[in-house]
This record gives structure tokens, C-alpha cells and sequence, in this order.
């Protein structure tokens, strides 16, 4: 079911050890005067009430009335008190269940977008989770809805505060992949789908008219004609070709290190990674407190500060909220741009 513009957005909690619960509350001081951002916590209202104060809902309609007084949560209750700072695998089961309810209230349309507070990778696979990050759980929890485009998860991250007037968007072809396993994760299936779903994506959720995309090189210098590498020559200029073909506009294989500077920036609207660090590496050095994580291709709206759990900082007031408002911010933009393209 389409979201209607008026349902609040969601938010899971993440890790309860972590500083999601500080930054929800920093982030929620910060928006509560604007209630086109209202958003309710599905988390541990007794957690949150030690942090701040909170409206206990029972009726997720009732979030954006409650927004500006208090933080509005949907309580799920923990089993075993947090620790802060000190993870701890039996939360698991929480963690994935917010997540859970979060993405079945964006499909039926109570919400209108979910933002993921973070989680920490080690503890969750410590108890069974069987997928790498939100991104690709997203993607199965949301395989069987509809969806009018080509789908992900494909991962996006924004820098919308980046200096030097160009803000900056990579997607990744491989995620949180070894660096020793990229090559065998690439082929042009692959890659081909990256560039459709961020295509799509950046007229759907970014209301980018004519998307102009770029394909970073593997190799150092791109290749240098097959002299440092072969990836370019042999997959990704015949690829690049392919899709020139199919009507996309994008350039590339280009050598990453030339690729990311103010000016180049300019040139596109979005970079074609092929690995995690490629793309988050400039992302974070151009914007390290503002960084967004948004997933491509799936039939929710959902997005996360760029950054982990931070647990050595917990409790200590200096987590910065920026990248979870913005996160907070972005859902609410492409939930309004989906209302007019989907
Ligand atoms: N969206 C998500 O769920 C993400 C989760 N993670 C998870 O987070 C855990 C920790 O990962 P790390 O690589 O240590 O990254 P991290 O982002 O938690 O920490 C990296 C550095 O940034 C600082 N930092 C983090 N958040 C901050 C904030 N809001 N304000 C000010 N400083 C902040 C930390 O103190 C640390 O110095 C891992 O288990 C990882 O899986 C990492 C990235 C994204
Ligand atoms: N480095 C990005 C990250 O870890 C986010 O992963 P996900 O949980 O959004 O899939």
C-alpha cells in the first residue's frame, strides 16, 4: 500500500547498548517544532524515559499530536536491563524485531519511512543473524511486496553537508565484503543492476530529471589499458557501453583517485563504488558528522546515520546527532518525492 505524506516515520531503535538511544532524544529536541519530521521510536520506552522524556503510544497515528511534548515511542520491551557501552548478543532478538515491525509499518502504510538507528554487525551475527547489515535483511524482509522499478537493496551514502558547494552520493556494488572477495563479487549482472536501481532511484527519490552517473575503475589509474588490471578492459567498458545503450546516461570506468574532488563532484549525480571503502572513504572525509545511509530499490523508504554505534562514547554527551537528523530529514524528502513519481 502507498504511504500516505501524512503518516509519521518509524525508527528502530538499534542498539540499546549503543548511542542510539542519546542521539534519538538529541534528535528528537532538535525537530519536535517541526512536525513534518515526526517520527516515533520502536524501542524500549523505559530505556528512552531514562534519557528524556517520552509519550508512550499506543496507536502509531497518534505521533505526530504527540511529537512536539515528548520523544513518541511504540514500547518493546527489552528482556534483560542495557548496559551502556557493553553490547550484548541476548538484545539480538529486540534489535531484529523493531527492525521487523518497522519495515511491516512502512508496507502497510501506518508509517511512511523508516530510519535505522544503528547496530552493531558482531553482536547480531554473534546470535544467528544471517545477513551482513540492514541493507541486505531489508532487502528479504521486502522481497515479496511490489515494487515498480528495478530492485536493490543497493546501498547509497549522501554527504549533504559536504563542502566545496557539491555534496556527493556513492552506491556500492559490494557492500561489507573482504577485500580479498570483491573481484569474484563483480560481474556485470551486477553492476548493470546498480546502475538501473540508482538510476531509477535518483528520479523517483531525489527528483533528479536526467541522472548522470559515473563508474569508478577497480584497478589503480583505472587499469591503465590493461597494463594494471584487466577489470576495466575485459568487464566494466564493455559493461559501461551496455548501458550507454540501454539509454543511461554514465560515464567510467574512471580512476578513483581523481574522481571525488569539488569539481569532479559536479559532474554527476551519483558515483558507482565497487567496493565499501572506495566510496566511504571521500564520503566521510568531505562530511564525517553529517553522512547518510540510504537503501535503493526496495519498496520502503528507509535511511540511517552513516555511522556505527560509537559504544566507547555512550553516555558521555559529545555523539553528535547531525547524521541522524539528516537521516531523519531525508526520509521525510524521499517519502515526499515517492508520493509524486510512485
Ligand atoms: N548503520 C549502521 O547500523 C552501522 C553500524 N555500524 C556498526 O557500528 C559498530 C562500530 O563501528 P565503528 O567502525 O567503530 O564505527 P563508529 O561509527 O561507531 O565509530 C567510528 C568513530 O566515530 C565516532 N562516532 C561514531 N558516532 C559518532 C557520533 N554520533 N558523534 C560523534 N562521534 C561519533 C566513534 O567514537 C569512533 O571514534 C560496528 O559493530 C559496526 O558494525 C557501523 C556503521 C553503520
Ligand atoms: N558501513 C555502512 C554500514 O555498516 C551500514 O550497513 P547497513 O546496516 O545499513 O546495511
Amino acid at each position: 500500500m502507498r504511504p500516505s505524506v501524512t503518516a509519521p516515520l518509524v525508527l528502530s531503535l538499534g542498539d540499546p547498548c549503543g548511542t542510539g538511544p542519546e542521539l534519538v532524544h538529541k534528535a528528537w529536541a532538535a525537530l519536535r517544532s517541526q512536525t513534518q519530521y515526526a517520527f516515533t521510536v520502536l524501542g524500549d520506552a523505559d530505556l528512552l524515559a531514562s534519557l528524556g522524556p517520552v509519550q508512550r503510544l499506543t496507536d502509531l497515528s497518534d505521533a505526530i499530536a504527540a511529537f512536539p511534548d515528548a520523544l513518541p515511542v511504540l514500547d518493546r520491551p527489552l528482556s534483560a536491563p542495557p548496559l551502556p557501552g557493553n553490547p550484548d548478543p541476548v538484545h539480538a532478538p529486540h534489535i531484529t524485531s523493531w527492525i521487523r515491525e518497522g519495515v511491516e509499518l512502512c508496507l502497510s502504510g501506518a508509517a511512511r519511512g523508516l530510519i535505522t538507528a544503528p547496530i552493531a554487525k558482531s553482536v547480531l551475527y554473534a546470535s544467528g543473524f544471517a545477513f551482513p547489515g540492514h541493507t541486505e535483511y531489508l532487502g528479504d524482509l521486502t522481497a515479496a511486496a511490489p515494487y515498480p522499478g528495478t530492485r536493490g537493496p543497493v546501498m547509497m551514502l549522501t554527504a549533504p553537508d559536504a563542502v566545496n558547494e557539491s555534496a556527493l552520493r556513492v552506491v556500492l556494488a559490494t557492500i561489507h565484503t573482504p577485500l580479498s572477495e570483491v573481484k569474484a563479487h563483480l560481474s556485470a549482472e551486477t553492476v548493470r543492476t546498480l546502475a538501473h536501481v540508482t538510476h531509477e532511484a535518483l528520479i523517483r527519490d531525489f527528483g533528479v530529471a536526467k541522472p548522470r552517473l559515473v563508474l569508478a575503475g577497480l584497478n589503480p589509474h583505472a587499469g591503465e589499458d590493461g597494463t594494471i588490471g584487466r577489470e576495466e578492459v575485459d568487464l566494466l567498458q564493455p559493461l559501461v557501453a551496455a548501458l550507454c545503450n540501454e539509454g543511461l546516461d554514465i560515464s567510467g570506468p574512471l580512476p578513483a583517485d581523481t574522481l571525488f574532488h569539488a569539481e569532479a563532484r559536479r559532474t554527476y549525480d551519483a558515483a558507482l563504488c565497487l567496493y565499501h571503502d572506495q566510496g566511504l572513504i571521500p564520503l566521510k572525509t568531505l562530511d564525517f558528522w553529517g553522512g547518510v545511509n540510504i537503501t535503493l530499490g526496495l519498496p520502503l523508504v528507509r535511511t540511517s546515520p552513516d555511522h556505527g554505534t560509537g559504544f566507547a562514547i555512550v553516555g558521555k554527551g559529545i555523539a553528535r546527532p547531525d547524521s541522524l537528523i539528516n537521516a531523519i530529514r531525508a526520509a521525510h524528502d524521499i517519502s515526499l518525492n515517492r508520493a509524486q513519481t510512485y
